[in-house]
């Protein structure tokens, strides 16, 4: 609206002076016309006073300095008559509209003064929120020891590996994680693992890995079938996790791991997967998609599976294809006979009688008895599970009950090391039937938990850390000695026992021992009998509490989060209007200031964002535009003209006299000296990350960041699981998170294995009291001085004589690209439509803080660099086809109707912990991480069967 204001003053000027050609008043009397507030009623208000300053408009001299006089930017005088008397009639015919919308008559009027270019009326700094200085709360963190002081000889492994470690990988002290994790994932246990980002978990469990899988003797061959299955949720942390185990490998060439995440077309993947592979890491989607569709893909002999970031993988989007996957394994293993002599008769290949490969067999089970029972685990039918992350959920609370056996949670945070192992169950129950027995006996005994609670497994579960450390827990000494696979079978057998009489009660025959079987039998029940089911959860409930279940439901329920000491975490609370200019200062300061080189990395709430944040960005800050815009000139004489609507015309004729006013210069209103607005390029690499780019382009884009020295990242949360990029020393959240375990996640790609590191989490006024909600959670931050935040920019804008001025010159030069072509305008809006619905999206946890409700969305249109109102933007988001107007999902690889079919994991679990899960929404509203990134398989063979019609 100023800049209607604007053009209505400069209009009137140029018509009168036409006519009379009389000067009595100063332009710049009329030039820093005060905002108007976007509604009819205001409108109304101040057209009066224009009417009445007519006189003074046709006395006006037509010498004035050029400088001082605002630019009507190419719209034709009738256009501004045309304007004018259709605001006359706006204001004066106010009662007159009922019917019609006043609102989009007014934006229509808006719309038509387009290109905002020029001169501009600056309000960066006027009407913005105080900023609120909330203090901090007193808050203890919970620290996390990172190293233990161990090396890796202490270890059980075989001397190669740690030969490797030292030399290919430079890796000698053990992390804490490291050294709880590897002696039990070596048993071949089933093990949850919590331990703060970047503590090193992928070796925890990478390494155990290949020391069972080089034990195996006759060795394995890439023939031999997939032994592990890796499973992680994005694309990036596939390749890193993958390149790892390359690594590891070294020394055991005849173990092939392998990746399925794209950046090769299905052909190429499934060649690979014919080849044989030993360890196959991939994302959800991916690995499903070959699944459905590529028939050499078989989990038959795969013995370990791994779930890293399990949390993020049970989001809605994923589940179905992790669902899929642990279902496969379990399908494909029942399925296959196991007949270990058949098998070594294949590894040796060549032709061996029975009684030699019994012989051989012999041999190798007295070798891997020496070593670690996981190596057996691998040869056997069973399947260790592996879960991680840096936070858990319900919903992996859910999981470990339906996937897990006997698992073991290991918990690394505050000197806890909880190490609760669910064998001592057998112990816990036995207590409980002892107690029960005596209860009969005698009702004035003491009550059940009193007695329990004096066990040692008692006070593992309840976090008593006097005793709980390594050489004290009781799982694994119980453990010790005994044969994995015979406890396993023991158990199962039970298990599998109780379920089949109690479903075979129930007048349903399975013979299943799987759990995907039992929940449909559950659910069948449930649907029949609610109360029959009701029984089977009470037997299950006896059967397995234990000292992980208690454990596991503390850490969920408790909620507490870790992140790394090391770690600098500040929040900046800012005014939305200089929320654009903010983030250019905090990028100047850091990545270009800093003579160290800074490496940075911004997240940002959609991709559209991204990809405009990320273009603008780098066009203003580092001078691209000029580069571009010559390129453009070249192009143009290059090309001939094409035909074109009538809407392109006016645009292009916008765009055009826009284009030719800024030849002068872009900050004549707001400065006596044109040059004070001039903007010194600055040398940065502007990175950025999100689902939606294309797989080569994104896989690019993550290899040269990690390789880059300095730089900027702006990228989605896509980057923010598990991504360890060296050197990151600056975290900064442009929006907030969607929850306090999304910034846990975020920050800690900074301060990784005990660097150090900082963080910034940006919030408006209004979102201030989100820190309190960080604050519940155990994260200490500290409010930054916001009137220091822009000091950065006077390097970018060296004649600006403080930094406010300099905000002034960036911004504009910002909001001068934005509306320098109709796809920057079309971008920019993009952007800000998909930021406006993910801000409304927020989980009902966070939207009390993150209220949508509070946004003054004129202010919010200018931190995309944007001058109009949001009614008119809505309009053109609306028109735009390139927006995205649906929430991602599967859909390249599964259709609508079908996911809607596909099973998931179920919601509801009996027994164990006995709770309705809903799955956390996820956070990637815009977002395409889901896909598998390949085509649909049915459009493929249609484009051979159509060459094939061709060919003929
Ligand atoms: N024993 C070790 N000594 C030194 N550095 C290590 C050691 N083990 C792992 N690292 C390094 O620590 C960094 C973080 O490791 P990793 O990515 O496995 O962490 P993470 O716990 O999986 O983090 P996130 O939760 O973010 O996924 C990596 O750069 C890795 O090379």
């Amino acid at each position: 609206m100023d800049d209607l204001q604007l053009n209505i003053s400069a209009a009137k000027k140029i018509n009168r002076n036409k006519k009379s050609g009389i000067n009595q008043k100063h332009a710049s009397e009329y030039k820093f016309l005060s905002k108007p507030v976007v509604t009819g009623k205001i409108i109304a208000r101040k057209r009066p006073q224009n009417v009445r300053n007519t006189t003074t408009f046709i006395n006006r001299n037509t010498e004035e300095p050029p400088l001082k006089v605002a630019k009507v930017s190419g719209a034709p005088v009738v256009k501004s008559i045309d304007l004018e008397s259709n605001l006359r009639d706006l204001s004066e015919n106010k009662g007159k509209f009922k019917e019609k919308n006043y609102q989009e008559l007014i934006d229509n009027l808006q719309i038509k003064q387009k290109p905002r270019s020029g001169a501009w009326i600056s309000s960066l700094f006027k009407n913005n929120p105080d900023v609120p200085h909330i203090g901090q709360k007193a808050v203890k963190p919970i620290v996390e020891k990172v190293f233990t002081g161990q090396t890796f000889i202490d270890l059980d492994l075989h001397p190669h590996s740690i030969a490797n470690l030292h030399q290919n990988l430079n890796l000698k002290q053990l992390m804490t994680v490291q050294q709880n994790a590897i002696p039990v994932i070596l048993q071949g246990r089933d093990v949850l693992i919590r331990s703060q980002t970047g503590s090193g978990k992928t070796l925890a469990y990478a390494l155990p890995i290949i020391e069972g899988l080089q034990a195996i003797r006759p060795k394995i061959n890439r023939h031999d079938g997939i032994k592990v299955v890796v499973v992680v949720p994005t694309r990036e942390l596939a390749v890193q996790t993958y390149e790892l185990f390359v690594k590891l490998v070294k020394p055991f060439i005849w173990i092939v791991p392998g990746l399925l995440s794209g950046g090769q077309k299905r052909k190429a993947e499934k060649a690979r997967l014919r080849k044989g592979l030993s360890i196959l890491v991939g994302t959800p989607g991916r690995i499903n998609d070959h699944l459905r569709h590529t028939h050499s893909i078989n989990f038959a002999k795969t013995g370990c599976l791994v779930l890293d970031e399990a949390d993020r993988l049970l989001d809605m989007g994923y589940e179905k294809d992790v669902a899929a996957i642990v279902k496969a394994i379990e399908d494909h293993k029942k399925a296959a006979t196991y007949d270990p002599i058949a098998l070594i008769k294949q590894t040796v290949k060549k032709n061996v009688t029975n009684d030699e490969a019994t012989k051989i067999l012999n041999e190798n089970v007295e070798e891997s008895k020496v070593k670690h029972y996981l190596t057996e685990v691998f040869l056997s039918k069973e399947r260790q599970t592996i879960l991680l992350s840096a936070t858990l959920t319900k919903a992996v609370e859910n999981l470990a009950g339906i996937t897990m056996q006997d698992p073991v949670f290991i918990d690394t945070s505050e000197g806890k090391v909880l190490v609760a192992d669910s064998l001592k169950q057998h112990e816990v129950v036995d207590n409980k039937e002892q107690n029960i027995n005596t209860k009969v006996k005698s009702d004035t005994d003491p009550p059940l938990n009193n007695t329990v609670a004096k066990t040692e497994e008692e006070k593992i579960a309840n976090h008593d850390t006097s005793t709980n450390n390594y050489e004290t827990r009781k799982g694994l000494k119980a453990f010790k000695g005994l044969n994995h696979l015979n406890l396993q079978d023991n158990d199962k057998d039970k298990n599998i026992e109780s379920l089949v009489n109690v479903v075979s009660k129930n007048g349903i025959d399975s013979d299943s021992d799987s759990d995907y079987e039992y929940f449909k039998v559950q659910k069948e029940l449930e649907a029949k009998n609610p109360k029959k089911a009701v029984q089977i959860e009470e037997t299950q409930v006896v059967e397995t509490e234990n000292i992980f279940v208690e454990a596991l439901k503390t850490a969920v329920v408790e909620d507490e989060l870790v992140l790394p000491a090391t770690v600098n975490q500040k929040f900046l609370i800012v005014p939305m209007k200089l929320r654009l200019v903010t983030l250019c200062s905090l990028i100047i300061e850091h990545c270009v200031l800093n003579k160290k080189g800074g490496k940075m990395i911004v997240f940002m709430a959609t991709t559209e964002m991204v990809d405009y944040h990320s273009e603008l960005l780098e066009t203003v800050l580092t001078g691209k535009e000029a580069k571009v815009k010559k390129k453009a000139a070249k192009n143009k004489t290059a090309n001939p003209k094409k035909r074109k609507t009538n809407d392109d015309d006016r645009e292009e004729n916008e765009h055009k006299s826009s284009s030719r006013e800024n030849s002068d210069s872009d900050f004549e209103m707001e400065y006596d000296s044109p040059e004070e607005g001039g903007l010194v390029p600055v040398d940065l690499d502007v990175f950025s990350l999100h689902g939606s780019m294309p797989h080569e382009r994104r896989m690019e884009v993550f290899k040269q960041f990690r390789a880059a020295r300095r730089g900027l990242l702006i990228c989605t949360d896509v980057a923010a699981r598990g991504l360890d990029v060296p050197r990151v020393d600056l975290v900064l959240q442009y929006c907030a998170p969607a929850s306090a375990t999304d910034y846990v996640h975020r920050v800690g790609r900074t301060g990784r294995a005990a660097q150090v590191g900082a963080a910034i989490l940006m919030l408006l006024p209004s979102e201030a009291e989100f820190v309190r909600h960080l604050e519940q959670k155990r994260i200490r931050l500290r409010q930054s001085d916001e009137s220091q935040s822009l000091e950065a920019l006077r390097s970018l804008a060296p004649a600006a004589n403080n930094a406010a001025r300099a905000a002034i010159a960036v911004q504009t030069r910002l909001e001068h690209t934005a509306h320098s072509h109709r796809d920057w305008l079309a971008r920019a809006s993009r952007a800000f439509t998909s930021w406006v619905r993910f801000y409304s999206g927020y989980p009902r946890e966070v939207r009390m803080w993150l209220d949508a409700r509070q946004l003054h969305l004129g202010h919010a249109a200018k931190a995309f660099a944007l001058r109009e109102t949001p009614a008119a933007l809505a309009r053109r988001a609306k028109s735009d086809p390139n927006m995205k107007k649906e929430r991602p999902m599967n859909r390249l690889t599964v259709r609508e109707e079908e996911e809607k079919k596909r099973p998931g994991f179920p919601k509801v679990k009996p027994g164990l912990f006995g709770h309705r899960v809903m799955n956390k929404q996820s956070s990637m509203h815009t977002a395409s991480e889901f896909d598998s990134g390949l085509p649909p398989v049915d459009t493929y063979n249609q484009k051979k069967k159509f060459k094939n019609k061709r060919s003929k």
